[in-house]
């Protein structure tokens, strides 16, 4: 559990009131995530989560909650950011950012079967088109320079054959970032963490229906190919070894295909992006494992777990069947 700002009660109601949100009834410290401080919030006027940005400042925050306002006000499944009597949707405590957004229905699908990767494929493939005309613009904040930047931050603590797989991927990641099929592949806002654990599935089991994509503080603009890789390499794997399972995978990709058709260059570049989205969070889980931060709870994720499916995704490189 991450809790890294203690929020009292005196505050979340502060908040609360500023949002003509109710009377809370309840406040309760989230036991997942690690980035930002969560804490789930009732009041009469109904279920919320209240999050306090432990990275992101004030001035990065309104690409994420706009983007999210963008979504949810075209119809796509997103925590809608709530606004004060000014229309202000990034909010403060003790002196950090903070927003309040409400709390999507039902749980995560930890085990997905062929019945939830299309969802979410298809859902993925409706979130990009939605996002194309949404006018802010940010990077990918956890893209190739914040790699190249973090890999002699964290090489250190590798051994050798670590240490050569990084440098030898990274070489490989910085040579297809600089080709021209890679500039020209269509972008928009991603998501760019659409993990399992960022889904919400609800309904009876065997018949969950996706009821959201939430913790959108990862997204920027980037290639949709690389979030569609991002949520393979957590969708549609074997998690004991990484492998990709191939039947998941096609599944998932004929039905973001179902709502936007990939590219020919989008099926080229497939494997290369798949190892891409590997090398990210490896890198990503390395930084969080070695060089913590101070957190009332926290449990890092396993870096090793992204060191086997870059190295699954090297050895059995994955090109999906067209439709
Ligand atoms: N809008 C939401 N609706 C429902 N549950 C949420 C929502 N936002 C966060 N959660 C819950 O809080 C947990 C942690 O949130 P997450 O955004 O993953 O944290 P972090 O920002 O630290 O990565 C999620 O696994 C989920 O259970
Ligand atoms: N999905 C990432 C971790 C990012 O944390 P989240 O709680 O914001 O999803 C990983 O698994 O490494």
């Amino acid at each position: 559990m991450a809790v890294f700002t203690e929020v009292t009660q005196a505050e979340a109601q502060a908040l609360l009131s500023r949002l003509d949100l109710g009377t809370l009834s309840s406040l309760r410290g989230i036991t997942a995530g690690i980035e930002n401080t969560n804490y789930f919030v009732s009041s009469e006027r109904g279920d919320y989560v209240l999050t306090v940005f432990e990275r992101l400042s004030f001035e990065q925050l309104p690409f994420y909650l706009r983007l999210m306002q963008h979504l949810a006000r075209k119809g796509v499944a997103v925590p809608d950011p709530q606004a004060d009597a000014t229309g202000e949707i990034l909010h403060s405590i003790q002196g950090k950012p903070a927003a309040v957004v409400n709390r999507l229905r039902g749980g995560h699908q930890l085990a997905p079967d062929l019945f939830h990767c299309e969802q979410v494929g298809a859902g993925l493939a409706r979130m990009h088109l939605a996002g194309q005309d949404f006018p802010l613009q940010q990077a990918n904040l956890r893209g190739l320079a914040w790699w190249r930047e973090t890999v002699p931050v964290v090489l250190p603590y590798l051994d050798a054959p670590q240490a050569e797989l990084i440098g030898a991927e990274l070489s490989f990641q910085n040579a297809l970032a600089a080709s021209a099929e890679v500039a020209e592949l269509p972008r928009g806002p991603i998501h760019a963490d659409l993990f399992r654990d960022n889904v919400m599935f609800d309904g009876l089991p065997g018949r969950e229906r996706l009821s959201g994509f939430f913790d959108f503080y990862f997204a920027g603009v980037d290639s949709f190919l690389f979030d569609l890789s991002v949520c393979i390499n957590d969708w549609c794997i074997d998690l004991a070894s990484g492998r990709l399972d191939e039947q998941r995978a096609q599944a998932f990709v004929n039905a973001y295909e179902s709502v936007r058709p990939l590219s020919g260059a989008e099926h080229r570049l497939l494997p290369g992006m798949l190892r891409a989205a590997a090398l990210r969070f490896w890198i990503s889980r390395l930084w969080d494992f070695h060089l913590p931060r101070d957190a009332a709870l926290l449990k890092p994720h396993d870096p090793t777990h992204f060191e086997r499916v870059l190295r699954a995704r090297i050895a059995e490189p994955w090109h999906a069947l067209k439709d």
